[in-house]
């Protein structure tokens, strides 16, 4: 290497940016010239080359159900035990799915680890993600099971009057399944897990979480009969998202203790370990606490409901959207608020409506 090479190296490892023109002014030579002197160094094997730097954003791994959700909506008063006139349609669900899809609407790039069956169901599911950019490359396959699939039944007035899940698939991941898709993912800033898959399968995930180092984990209940698939390890969890009646189940599940009152509720969480939880509790809005602070709340903002499924999910994307880019508790329960009165002013589970441009939009707002 030359005198002029050498410095040429120095001028590039401070900025390594520095186009030849700004080169060839600093060493008072012709720009060709130091084309020739780079093409040198590239030649030696002192410049690998130009690069652009991608932002590549808070890695995010999205755990649990990928659903189709079947929705029907009675167009009259209910009549149990007889056959009710009523108007169905078909969405794409499951907690993990709608998270992880809200994520994507909102410009982050989830990895989304579920299983499917190999049907009709799991095939739109697969053609949906590819079509929106959703990573389904750790997900799993069974061919003897369905694709996971959820059935509401709404009165008139988009009331819910019963859900059915069949979901029986998420019981057959098995923790090495969960060790493997946790290797493959490398390094990432959140885990964000529902409770669909089975309490052994839960226990590898926060397992894998732990051991990474810097990752933080949150979970987020589907169910209050599924709250018992969350392995009593609450100091792992950073951030608990649960509606109140999941709250009042959990609370007296971990501590006996049988409570509604949103402090009480949050007093226990936060002294078993929860480092940050929220409860939502619908048009009341949202109570949140992290330990060792007190509990606040923010009232829902004035929503013109249009149908209920899929709420708690944007809430949630919101909340998760908001966290891993480094804003505190507070904004980030107002971004979910947020994405929640979007999806409750929509049909569609999962609404487009909340987007990169919508999430601009609030944050100046
Ligand atoms: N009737 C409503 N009016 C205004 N906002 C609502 C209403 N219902 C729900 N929300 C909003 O959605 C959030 C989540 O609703 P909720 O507490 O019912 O959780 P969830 O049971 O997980 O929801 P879902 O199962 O319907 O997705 C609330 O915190 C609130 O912001
Ligand atoms: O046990 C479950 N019930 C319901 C859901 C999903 O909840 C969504 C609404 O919040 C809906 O899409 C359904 O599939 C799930 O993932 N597991």
């Amino acid at each position: 290497m030359n005198e002029k090479e050498k410095i040429i190296i120095e001028l590039i490892r401070q900025d390594p940016f520095i186009t030849q023109q700004d080169l060839a002014e600093r060493l008072n030579v012709s720009r060709s010239a130091v084309a020739g002197y780079i093409s040198s160094l590239t030649r030696q094997g002192m410049i690998k080359g130009r690069a652009y730097v991608m932002n590549e954003g808070p890695g995010i791994l999205i755990i649990g159900g990928a659903n189709m959700d079947r929705k029907i909506t009675l167009t009259e008063k209910v009549n149990m035990g007889d056959s009710n006139p009523a108007a169905t349609g078909n969405t794409r669900g499951g907690v993990a799915r709608n998270i992880a899809e809200n994520l994507v609407h909102m410009g982050m790039d989830p990895n989304l680890l579920t299983v499917l069956g190999q049907d009709q169901d799991s095939e739109h599911l697969r053609k949906h993600a590819a079509e929106c950019g959703l990573d389904l490359s750790l997900s799993l396959t069974r061919s003897d099971q369905s694709t996971g699939s959820y059935t509401a039944i709404f009165n008139p007035d988009h009331d819910l009057i019963l859900a059915a899940a069949d979901m029986a698939i998420y019981d057959t991941v098995m923790p090495d399944e969960v060790r493997k898709s946790f290797r493959k993912a490398g390094h990432c800033e959140w885990v964000a897990v529902d409770t669909n898959f089975s309490l052994e399968a839960m226990r590898e995930i926060l397992t894998q979480t732990a051991a990474s180092k810097g990752t933080k984990l949150a979970v987020i209940p589907v169910s209050a009969s599924k709250l018992n698939r969350i392995p009593y390890r609450p100091e792992q969890i950073n951030l608990l998202i649960l509606n109140h009646f999941e709250a009042i189940t959990l609370v007296k599940n971990w501590t006996g203790h049988v409570t509604e009152d949103e402090k009480e509720l949050m007093h226990h969480l936060t002294e078993e370990g929860v480092e940050q939880v929220i409860i939502t509790k619908g048009a009341e809005g949202a109570y949140y606490q992290e330990r060792g602070s007190q509990m606040r709340h923010q009232p829902a903002p004035q929503t013109n409901v249009v149908d209920v499924t899929g709420a708690g999910d944007a809430f949630s994307s919101g909340v998760l959207f908001s966290l891993s880019h480094n804003n505190p508790l507070d904004e980030a329960v107002r971004t979910g608020l947020l994405a929640a009165k979007a999806t409750l002013e929509s049909t569609d589970t999962v609404t487009s409506t909340v987007n990169e441009t919508w999430i601009k939009s609030i944050q100046q707002s």
